[in-house]
């Protein structure tokens, strides 16, 4: 039987909006604390060029560790394999910005979707490209489609001047010989990618190369090999959601990636994305109202990737 996604959205959408919102907008990147916490959008698009949204939809915002997807496809499709002797693919069980594991693990993160894994991928940026910033943006316009996207100066201001546990990160990881570049530079590259504004509807349209097995779609241009974007899926199934990465899986059933700007993005294989945007967080910092979102509509949709 068909789906009727649309349905299913806006009759989640409504049922979700009629209840309490739950959770916090983060305060310790002062800037993101402006944003009206109702604030509610969802887009899906698939394969097949179809897309709606509902609410928020179209409103630009920070898309914060989303960011790391794009990051890590572009230095995976440069690096290859040899990527992983200096990031792992392991869950952490830990929060994003956790240093408790890097003492024990001798500096390799373990993975490239927490804090400590996204300084070491910013690092090979500095390291591989002329003008890293630059290149990451052209790498997430071309992905959409779109050259309407931009860093946010205030917002990435905001969180270099609060950066502190990040830096503690990057130095510790540099006592090790795993970050190359000066601790500041790749602080800077990496608060001005979880500084990248998208709206719902630029994300899910970006992230359709991942469930189209590396494909952009609307060019057809492989931009990562199928197995290398089977991988991606595998680690944001297993460390999307940092140390509530079983819990997505275990309700949601598909990849995803979620940041602290209150967006989530989740991929079906084969056949769409769909990006909720809410901020307000719940304990683990991801958005509370957008794992409900998606739990409820992949219970009745009934599709996920087992
Ligand atoms: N989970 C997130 O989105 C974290 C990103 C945020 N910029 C930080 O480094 O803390």
């Amino acid at each position: 039987m068909k789906v009727d996604y649309q349905k299913i959205i806006s009759k989640v959408y409504t049922d979700i909006i009629a209840k309490e919102n739950f959770g916090k907008v983060p305060n310790y990147i002062p800037e993101l604390a402006c944003i009206h916490e109702n604030k509610f959008g969802i887009n899906f698009t698939d394969l097949k060029h179809n897309s709606f949204g509902i609410g928020d939809f179209e409103e630009k915002f920070s898309i914060q560790s989303i960011s790391k997807v794009f990051a890590l496809s572009y230095v995976y499709e440069k690096l290859g394999e040899k990527l992983w002797s200096r990031v792992d693919v392991e869950p952490s069980g830990n929060a994003f910005n956790s240093l408790v594991q890097l003492e024990a693990d001798h500096g390799i993160p373990r993975n490239p979707f927490i804090n400590a894994g996204a300084l070491v991928i910013c690092d090979i940026l500095l390291e591989i490209c002329n003008d890293p910033k630059q290149e990451l943006l052209q790498f997430i316009r071309d992905l959409t489609a779109d050259h309407q996207i931009f860093f946010n100066e205030i917002v990435a201001a905001s969180e270099m001047q609060n950066s502190f546990r990040n830096a503690a990160m990057c130095n510790y990881m540099k006592s090790f010989g795993n970050i190359k570049n000066k601790p500041d530079a790749v602080i800077e590259l990496y608060c001005h990618l979880c500084a990248i504004e998208m709206t719902c509807k630029q994300l899910s349209r970006s992230f359709l190369y991942l469930a189209n097995e590396g494909k952009i779609p609307s060019k057809n241009d492989q931009i990562l090999s199928f197995s290398k974007a089977k991988r991606i899926n595998a680690i944001l199934l297993t460390c999307g959601f940092y140390d509530e990465s079983g819990e997505f899986s275990f309700l949601v059933g598909l990849p995803g990636k979620s940041g602290v700007g209150g967006g989530i993005v989740a991929i079906y294989p084969q056949h769409y994305c769909i990006t909720v945007w809410s901020p307000k967080l719940n304990e683990k910092g991801n958005s509370y109202r957008g794992m409900k979102f998606l739990e409820e509509f992949t219970t009745q949709t009934g599709e996920n990737i087992f």
